[in-house]
């Protein structure tokens, strides 16, 4: 059985479709994951539901530990993980409603986010230049399709620090950048899945014209939930069609960290090799 994490955004903290439900507590070597993470069948596959700003929304992006949660998808032996996220749109045909596969990013985060698994006595360089997986961007792209939803099927996430919303001239600067949508936590996130060699991508609901468009009430978090409440459903259900089908495994992000390690295994401490064993151990038999 595929086993995919589902890591749930603002209005995703739970998933109710799930069959043989078991609830996995889990520790990292970086601290425990943002909540209990919930185990269970859906179709033909295993999914692992983690909401990364836990059930009761405690966390903001700024303090949601990363590497935890991923580390813990590893550790559970997750091979793909869909971000569902909100996003505020930047371009005028991205409605609000809408589902956008990202394709993208732009890290524009600046605080103090652990963004590697890579330090502290080895050095790794993984490539982010396709940072999200084409084979699970398809699935979701068919799964989509069986719905009736406007789907995009390519965008570019920038991610910002909040926790507050950007300001106009922030707004107007990611749309000259390029940036489609615009988000707080897709980043480290994506980065640490695949320096962790786990296929990852993005289910993007816009849920506002965040503040450029002068024409629109500017985003406010009433906006966002409400939207969300909306379109949750329709994320649910992507969910579903995606489980009960076969996702094409022609990807190359399970062996993402294969030549990336610089530092020489003998090199690398022993303590350190343990720590990593469940990410990178493979390399080191
Ligand atoms: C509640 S509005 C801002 C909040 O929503 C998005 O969260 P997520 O990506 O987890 O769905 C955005 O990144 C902010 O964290
Ligand atoms: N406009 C926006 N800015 C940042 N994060 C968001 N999440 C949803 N809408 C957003």
């Amino acid at each position: 059985m595929t086993k995919i994490g589902i890591i749930g955004g603002s209005g995703l903290y739970r998933m109710d479709a799930l069959k043989n439900v078991q609830e996995v507590e889990l520790d990292t070597p970086y601290g425990p994951p943002s909540d209990i993470i919930v185990q269970g069948t859906l179709g033909d596959a295993t999914l692992f539901f983690l909401p990364r700003h836990g059930r009761q929304h405690l966390i903001p992006p700024g303090e949601i530990n990363f590497r935890a949660n991923i580390f813990a998808m590893k550790l559970l032996g997750v091979e793909k993980i869909i971000s569902v996220s909100a996003v505020g749109s930047l371009r005028e045909h991205i409605e609000p409603g809408d589902m956008v596969l990202v394709d993208q990013f732009i890290d524009f985060t600046r605080a103090d986010r652990p963004a590697t698994f890579f330090e502290k006595g080895i050095t790794g360089h993984v490539s982010m230049a396709q940072p999200t997986c084409p084979c699970l961007r398809d699935a979701l792209k068919q799964a989509i399709g069986s719905l009736d939803v406007t789907l995009h099927s390519h965008g570019t996430y920038i991610c910002m620090e909040g926790p507050q919303f950007s300001s106009r001239a922030e707004s107007h600067m990611y749309r000259a950048w390029g940036a489609d949508v615009v988000g707080m936590t897709n980043m480290p996130e994506a980065k640490l899945a695949r320096e962790a060699e786990i296929c990852y991508a993005t289910l993007a609901l816009s849920t506002d014209y965040d503040c450029w468009k002068e024409d629109e009430e500017h985003v406010s978090v009433e906006m966002v939930l409400e939207i969300m409440h909306r379109n949750v459903e329709n994320a649910k259900q992507v969910l579903q069609v995606l489980a009960a089908r076969t996702i094409d495994a022609g990807c190359q992000c399970g062996s993402a960290a294969a030549n990336a390690v610089i530092t020489p295994a003998d090199a690398i401490s022993r303590e350190l090799r343990e720590k990593l064993f469940p990410l990178y151990g493979k390399y080191w038999q």
